[in-house]
């Protein structure tokens, strides 16, 4: 088994912060810079720097572009790259993860396929080596398990490609709302604390079950990554903290979650309505939305539509039941879960750059479940015209080739 990460992104996250953490943890610079030159070859030196952020000492890694930047990167482009670099396996499969899902979400931050997404900053070299660099740095210290505080955002606006954007920016608001990534209520934190690359890498790194507040179990070892900026009374600072897990530490790690259960029992709303109840329920937020057929009072068919959330939703999720149902009142009650990890992996469908996600469910770093995301499905059985059924094996075939199947350890 591999070793246990734990970040404290409490006062922001930036690529390169979780970089310069990782490095002053350990990584080593020549295996961290080995594997950015095979994505980028010449086009970068990593500069690592002892500075200190508020009286904290800590590294701040610069990432010198040897060349002037490309200012602009296509999705498509980036992606080909990636995919065609000889990175060890989890190295490769993390960066395109990642840049994957910056992908997603500046393709819906636009309003553009996300074959048109066109990277701005985040496409430039800097971004792509704070990337491949935190993947590559993850594999040398040999982790398998990433948890992560609540993130502070910051406040106010950013000067971007883009124009003068208010904090958070659309990408990292976008990167939260797909993800279990939690945003920290912070009002101390001015200006752009956590940037969409920091944010993204957090988002598929992360493991498990929400904000963990401090690393269970014994510190192995720790490093801090530098900001930039360097400001009084709150440092600038990313932390990082290897540890193993105790026996009491891993009798607490039970996958668990406290969330809630609201229900509503309604026989008098018109059927059609209910599929778009059931959307606007996840949409608010419900992790999970269904619908129970039952027999009332008097012998009418009803309905009992039910939604689990996590508390922090409960409002939001018992307003959409009470607006879009015809239902007098809400019941809720607290429940608990448990919960696999869950980790998102990439497959390719032939040789036309068609791609399907699959869910993979983990427990210790092994695979239990395999899930094809079935929107990706649909919408290639839509483009192609081929069955969902066919496709849906295919997927999992091509999941079974990458090594991604029950029992298998990633
Ligand atoms: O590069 C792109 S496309 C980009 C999109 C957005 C949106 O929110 S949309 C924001 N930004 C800003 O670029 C810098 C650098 O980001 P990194 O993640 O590369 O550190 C940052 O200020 C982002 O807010 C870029
Ligand atoms: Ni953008």
């Amino acid at each position: 088994m591999g070793r246990r990460l734990w970040i404290d992104a409490s006062a922001g996250v930036a690529g390169d912060m979780l970089l310069g953490a990782l490095l002053d943890a350990g990584a080593r610079l020549g295996a961290v810079q080995e594997a950015v030159a095979t994505v980028a070859p010449g086009a970068v030196d990593l500069v690592p720097d002892r500075v200190t952020r508020a009286g904290l000492a800590a590294t701040q890694l610069h990432v010198r572009p040897r060349a002037r930047a490309e200012e602009h990167r296509a999705w498509p482009e980036l992606r080909r790259l990636l995919e065609g670099a000889a990175l060890p396996g989890p190295v490769h499969d993390l960066a395109l993860a990642t840049f994957a899902r910056l992908a997603v979400a500046e393709s819906r931050a636009h309003g553009v396929p996300e074959e048109q997404v066109h990277f701005h900053e985040v496409g430039a070299w800097d971004s792509v080596a704070d990337v491949v660099g935190v993947a590559a740095a993850l594999h040398d210290l040999a982790v398998d398990h990433v948890s992560c505080t609540r993130v502070g955002l910051g406040s106010g606006t950013v000067r971007t490609a883009h124009g003068t954007m208010p904090v958070p920016v659309p990408a990292v608001v976008e990167l939260l709302g797909a993800s279990s990534v939690e945003a920290a209520a912070d009002a101390d934190l001015v200006g752009e604390c956590a940037t969409p690359t920091g944010v993204a890498l957090l988002a598929e790194v992360t493991q498990g079950h929400g904000p963990v507040n401090a690393p269970p179990g014994r510190v192995t070892g720790s490093g801090v990554g530098a900001g930039s900026r360097d400001t009084a009374g709150r440092a600038n600072v990313v932390r990082v903290v290897l540890h193993e897990q105790t026996d009491e530490a891993e009798d607490t790690d039970t996958g668990e979650e406290a969330l809630v259960e609201l229900a509503a029992t309604v026989d008098d709303l018109d059927p059609r309505a209910w599929p778009p109840v059931l959307e606007t329920l996840l949409a608010a937020g419900a992790l999970d939305a269904w619908l129970v057929p039952v027999h009332m009072k008097k012998g009418r068919p009803g309905v009992v539509v039910h939604a689990l959330a996590r508390p922090a939703d409960r409002a939001a999720v018992a307003e959409v039941m009470m607006r879009h149902t015809s239902t007098l009142g809400v019941r809720w009650h607290e429940v608990g879960r448990f919960v696999l990890d869950r980790v998102w992996r990439e497959v390719r469908l032939g040789d036309d750059g068609t791609t399907v996600r699959v869910k993979l469910g983990l427990r210790d770093g092994v695979v239990q479940t395999v899930t094809p995301e079935f929107e990706d499905v649909r919408a290639v059985a839509e483009a192609t015209g081929r069955p969902v059924r066919h496709l849906l094996r295919d997927v999992e075939v091509a999941a079974q080739l990458a090594g991604w199947e029950p029992g298998a350890e990633i």
